[in-house]
């Protein structure tokens, strides 16, 4: 019998792994490719964005080499988001495509949307915006962008501006809002998938698109005609936004996108004064959606003021207070998301082995 000896590389190799398998609740077997290591240096490259447990993940693994008497000097975290495969060609430069849509309008995709994109970008990732909100375009307001005008430096492509480190566009620059109401599912689709393609962007690991809202043909012409890679859905715990998210889910399913789970917004109001808590728009729709659905809920975020106020002046919360709470709450929601988006890949992936 071959007796064999961990080296102290293994030795390290697999300590690491444990700690990013305990972080991300992951199995030992799913990490292990996570990790680099050379003499008593570590590398780690997640495959998902999440810059915010970088340093809480460092600390752990410390403390767990430390208890083993096994030194470490450096540990570096990098992130590395791979393209989802989709059925429809890829954008250049654009690895994965989310739409965030709602079946209801007004329940606050657009102000999801751009706060996500910020959040997503704070936890490491490289992200655009494109407003495909046909109806009402809000995303230049949110951005503070309304005086921008689209560029060309070759009378080919569009520059995408930019916003806070965001790269957007939008559709609200190429149609005016009294035109948009009459357009049919191909017209919109048809100047959205031009917009999509000769807009400039540059690597992106995230394209988010803020879909307009509803579940009709135009709605489901994007979704088909865009290389998605997945849907993120947002709703208001109320019964009638819900029961359109449902539908929204429908759509998606029929078009065979993955929902990567649903955000509950305004789900509750705090007040400031007296710290009573009040469901203005019902309790818990989202979250009774999400389990009749068998899809995550990635997140819940409260009726406040500041992201209200924020969004109107152009600098959203995530720009203007990335410390505060709430930003927190929507970087938890950015975090499940980009680990979501990871963990689908790994079923498909498991599901083309079987
Ligand atoms: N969590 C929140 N707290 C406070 N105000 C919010 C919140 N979410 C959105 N709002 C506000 O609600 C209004 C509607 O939001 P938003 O425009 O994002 O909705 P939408 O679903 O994109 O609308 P549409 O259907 O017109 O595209 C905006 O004034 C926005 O600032």
């Amino acid at each position: 019998m071959l007796f064999s000896r961990s080296t102290p590389e293994q030795k390290r190799q697999s300590l690491v792994s444990k700690q990013l398998a305990a972080q991300f609740e992951l199995a030992d077997k799913h990490v292990g490719t996570w990790v680099t290591v050379s003499g008593d240096d570590v590398l780690i490259t997640l495959p998902f964005a999440a810059a915010t447990v970088h340093d809480v993940l460092t600390a752990h693994i410390r403390k767990a080499a430390h208890e083993e008497n096994l030194p470490i000097q450096n540990i570096v975290t990098e992130t590395d988001i791979q393209a989802s495969p989709t059925k429809v060609a890829k954008v250049t430069n654009i690895k994965n495509i989310i739409a965030v849509a709602s079946g209801k309008g007004g329940v606050g995709k657009s102000t999801t949307s751009v706060n996500i994109a910020y959040a997503l970008m704070a936890q490491g990732a490289k992200v655009g915006l494109l407003d495909a909100d046909i109806y009402g375009p809000s995303i230049p307001i949110m951005l503070g962008n309304t005086d921008s005008t689209p560029a060309s430096r070759d009378d080919k492509t569009i520059i995408p501006f930019a916003a806070h480190g965001l790269v957007a566009c939008s559709i609200g620059y190429f149609v005016p809002a009294e035109n948009a109401t009459v357009w049919r599912g191909p017209m919109a689709s048809k100047a959205l998938e031009q917009l999509l393609r000769e807009t400039d962007w540059p690597e992106l690991d995230y394209l988010i698109v803020d879909m307009p809202p509803g579940t009709g043909d135009i709605q489901l012409t994007l979704a088909q005609q865009m290389p998605v890679s997945a849907a993120v859905i947002v709703t208001t715990p109320q019964d009638l936004a819900v029961a359109d998210a449902s539908k929204g889910i429908t759509m998606f399913n029929k078009v065979d996108v993955p929902v990567l789970g649903l955000i509950e917004n305004m789900s509750l109001y705090i007040c400031p004064k007296c710290g009573h808590q009040d469901h203005i728009f019902d309790k818990d729709g989202g979250v009774e959606l999400a389990k009749r659905n068998k899809v995550p809920l990635l997140g819940q975020l409260p009726l406040n003021v500041k992201i209200r106020q924020h969004t109107d002046e152009g600098t959203p919360l995530l720009v203007a207070e990335p410390h505060d709470p709430l930003s927190q709450t929507y970087m938890t929601c950015a975090a499940a998301i980009s680990k979501q988006l990871y963990m689908d890949g790994l079923m498909d992936l498991r599901i083309q082995n079987i």
